[in-house]
């Protein structure tokens, strides 16, 4: 599969300008409120029609504003996942799905029901109204009504924005299955670098309308120099780790990654099953020594391996941990105070509840 994007729209007085490739997976869309991120989607979705450019799936070339060519929304065979779930509020679940199926045509019915209905967890739900499922479940319907119409493309323009952190977590496994059971790319626009980092392949970073950096996510997100990145605010790290197991006495999962062990709060994850946790610079603290009676359960033992220059009177330390290396922003105060200094032996304080979901 591969997914090609070139855009140029004026839309009063911002503009559009960008252009990128997918092969498939998840690809996020990152960036600030206003980036142009929704644009975008909405170009390739065919809702908007660019100035000039071209998208282009597996060669089929979908609109090309050279060779006037422009195939409309409903007969590019492209699914929108939007904020909210837009259900048909008289349909039951079960006929908001056969919606989807309808819209595919019905040859297209058979065991797949089952396989989507099993995947996203909403055979209980079948029966029931939209008013009566939670924001959570009303995604998880919209999701199963897009798959169901078996779309070449999946769209999704920030499908979690309007749900609480709890319902947030409840959806991220599904979300992973989906990415992982399926073969259908994703489009995926997002301003959380946690949730990019969880389910992206691919990043591309948009800024005022353009693209500030694309590729892969791990090495888009741990940019050294973060003013690339996500930005420096969001700088951080993204760890790739294995879930090792459950406390359930505390509601806390244990992930594995390289030689550490890293406790965050309750994941849906089965052990042994890989994820990856971004971890940001400025919820990570130094120690010279380990520190004890601290209420921060992640003290992990590492030597830094680089140091960005400062900005406003702060940097960023890049300490390897066990083989994976994380951010700490500190000061340069502290930076003085410590002697910090590539080479040195140093403990990186994470709290757990930084790294929810
Ligand atoms: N039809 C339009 N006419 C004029 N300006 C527009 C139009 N549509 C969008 N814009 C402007 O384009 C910019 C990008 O909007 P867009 O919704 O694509 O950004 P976004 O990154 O998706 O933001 P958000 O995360 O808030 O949804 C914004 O400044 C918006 O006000």
């Amino acid at each position: 599969m591969r997914l090609e994007v070139e855009a140029r729209l004026r839309l009063g007085s911002f503009a559009i300008d960008a252009a990128f490739g997918s092969e498939g997976g998840v690809t996020a869309l990152f960036g600030r409120s206003g980036s142009g991120k929704t644009s975008l989607v909405n170009i390739i979705a065919g809702l908007l029609r660019p100035d000039q450019g071209r998208v282009v799936l597996d060669g089929d070339t979908i609109a090309d504003s050279e060779r006037r060519l422009f195939t409309p929304v409903h007969r590019r065979r492209f699914a929108y996942v939007f904020q909210e779930a837009r259900l048909f509020p008289h349909l039951s679940v079960r006929g908001n799905l056969a919606y989807g199926r309808w819209f595919a045509g019905a040859a297209r019915s058979g065991p797949e029901f089952g396989r989507i209905v099993e995947m996203l967890g909403i055979g209980h739900l079948l029966d029931r109204m939209p008013s009566k499922l939670s924001g959570g479940e009303r995604q998880r319907v919209a999701i199963g009504r897009a798959l169901l119409a078996f779309p070449r493309l999946l769209l999704m323009d920030e499908p979690l924005a309007a749900l609480d952190d709890a319902r947030k977590a409840e959806i991220l496994p599904y979300l992973e299955r989906l990415r992982d059971e399926t073969r259908i790319p994703i489009v995926y626009v997002s301003h959380s670098v946690a949730e990019v980092a969880r389910l992206a392949e691919r990043v591309v970073v948009m800024e005022n309308g353009r693209v500030k950096a694309s590729g892969k996510t791990a090495a888009v997100l741990n940019e050294p120099f973060p003013t690339s990145g996500p930005g420096r605010r969001e700088a951080g790290a993204l760890i790739e780790g294995i879930v090792d197991s459950h406390d359930e006495g505390h509601e806390l999962t244990v992930v594995r990654a390289g030689d550490c062990l890293i406790r965050v709060p309750h994941l849906v994850a089965e052990p042994g099953q890989r994820l990856r946790l971004y971890i940001a610079a400025r919820d990570v603290m130094l120690a010279t020594r380990r520190p004890e009676g601290i209420s921060a359960l992640n003290v992990l033992p590492g030597t830094i391996v680089g140091l960005s220059s400062p900005r406003q009177g702060s940097i960023d330390v890049r300490v390897d941990c066990g083989g994976n290396v994380i951010a700490a922003r500190v000061t340069t105060l502290s930076r003085d105070a410590l002697d910090l200094r590539p080479g040195k032996q140093v403990h990186a304080v994470v709290k757990t509840v930084a790294l929810d979901y």
